[in-house]
């Protein structure tokens, strides 16, 4: 099985590197894509591995495609079959975002049940209430979740917690309901303003996307688009992290400042420097890392998938810091790998509190899943001696070319079988 090796080392990152586009604003996009009666052609798709998933759901679904390098197109006319299998779907949870367009498209979805992973147990009752109130029904059997409706009424929604999908999936499904859809306590994550950008470029009437509050007009049909998927601000805010862990100065490129928010003034807090340009931001770090707290929340609050890695760049701050995580149960996985790289860590239900150490020392470590790979190749890059992370699949999952993007930053880094 493939691993990533790295050299810890203490030269600092220097040079630039270039984001891509978002795989959390891509794979939502793509199963929206399944509404248009005619071509969505998408730029600035990453080429992950989860992307080929979201591809080969659609192509199951009866989709047309055409891809070449990160443009991406889909012709969805001939939809015919409702289900998503199980053999897919296991591979990737996002997979479920094709049940709201399947939904509103054919009347009714299928698919296998995505199941928990290691960072929680991740239920879907908030996408299924949501495809109630407008009117569907569902059933749970043999694994899979039957959804079906006659006729989608617009309704008012609101719901019990901010979920990205649950709310990416209502919204898909209400551009073809019959009325107005209000979905209250909405998730207002950029990916959600990206994906009702591209809803409303096929003409569908959203409003209020990025606020807790979304109106849907239903429409007739969807028509061909083109669109630009947005940078991908977790891929950016980790090759921050990576500049701050190692003292480094780097431009990132590609940057939509405004998405990074609360990642940035936690690493302004913990001592680095940003310098803005039109899309790049220069990142300087200083020699030592001040410790800061950090609790993860709902947009635009400080987000759960860059909490592995600003623990990660705590384990060597100075002094101690609490790191809370509110939105997943059990994201504290690569806490466990860290310790074996001498990471001082306790964790108390929802909280870990990290202290500094000087160096961490380089060890075989595992990826349990795609934020915590990443945040062990950080703790690599700084550790004594020779890291190797395996199980690398979950990091191919969710950045590309990681391995070289850091080897061109000055990083003593490969991949190797
Ligand atoms: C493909 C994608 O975009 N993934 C992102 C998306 O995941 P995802 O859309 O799965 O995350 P949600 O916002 O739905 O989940 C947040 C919390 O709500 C709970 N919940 C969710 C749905 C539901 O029906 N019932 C329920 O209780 C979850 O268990 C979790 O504790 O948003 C998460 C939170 O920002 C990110 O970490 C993921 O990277
Ligand atoms: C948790 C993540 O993704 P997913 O929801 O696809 O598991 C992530 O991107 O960090």
């Amino acid at each position: 099985m493939e691993k990533i090796i790295i050299t810890g080392s203490s030269s600092p990152l220097q040079g630039t590197v270039k984001v891509s586009g978002a795989k959390n604003a891509a794979l939502p996009i793509l199963a929206a894509s399944l509404l248009c009666q005619g071509v969505s052609t998408l730029e600035e798709v990453p080429p992950l591995q989860d992307v080929k998933v979201m591809l080969e759901v659609l192509k199951e679904l009866g989709a047309d495609i055409n891809n070449s390098k990160d443009k991406v197109s889909v012709n969805s006319s001939n939809i015919e079959k409702s289900e998503a299998p199980y053999e897919l779907v296991k591979k990737m949870r996002a997979s479920f975002l094709v049940a709201g367009p399947l939904l509103a498209r054919l009347g009714e979805a299928n698919i296998s049940l995505p199941g928990g992973c290691a960072i929680g147990t991740r239920p879907i009752d908030l996408h299924l209430k949501g495809f109630e109130a407008l009117g569907a029904k569902s059933e749970c059997g043999n694994g899979y979740i039957k959804v079906w409706a006659d006729k989608l009424i617009g309704a008012n929604i609101y719901l019990d917690f901010p979920s990205v999908g649950a709310t990416e999936n209502i919204m898909m499904a209400a551009t073809l309901a019959e009325g107005q859809t209000i979905i209250e306590n909405a998730a207002a994550e950029p990916e959600i303003v990206d994906l009702a950008n591209f809803l409303n470029n096929m003409g569908a009437n959203i409003r209020g996307a990025g606020t807790s509050v979304i109106k849907i007009k239903g429409v007739e049909s969807l028509r061909d688009c083109n669109y630009t998927v947005i940078p991908d601000r977790i891929e950016a805010g980790t090759y921050m992290v990576a500049a701050a862990i190692t003292g480094g100065d780097i431009i990132v490129e590609n940057v939509i400042m405004d998405h990074l928010k609360p990642v940035v003034a936690k690493l302004q807090e913990s001592g680095v420097k940003f310098q803005e340009a039109d899309t790049s931001v220069r990142v300087t770090a200083p020699q030592k890392i001040k410790a800061v707290d950090i609790k993860t929340l709902p947009y635009p609050g400080f987000p759960t998938d860059m909490q592995p890695q600003l623990l990660t760049l705590m384990t060597v701050a100075d002094g101690s810091s609490v790191v809370t995580e509110s939105i997943f149960e059990n994201r504290f996985m690569h806490v466990h790998q860290l310790e074996r790289m001498g990471a001082k860590v306790k964790i108390h239900e929802r909280s870990a509190l990290v202290t500094g150490v000087e160096r961490l020392s380089a060890a075989e470590v595992k990826a349990t899943d795609l934020r915590a790979g990443a945040a062990l190749l950080l703790a690599g890059l700084v550790a004594e001696g020779t890291t190797e992370v395996t199980d690398i699949y979950h990091i191919d999952r969710g950045y590309v070319n990681i391995v070289a993007k850091l080897e061109r930053m000055g990083a003593k880094i490969k991949r190797s079988k």
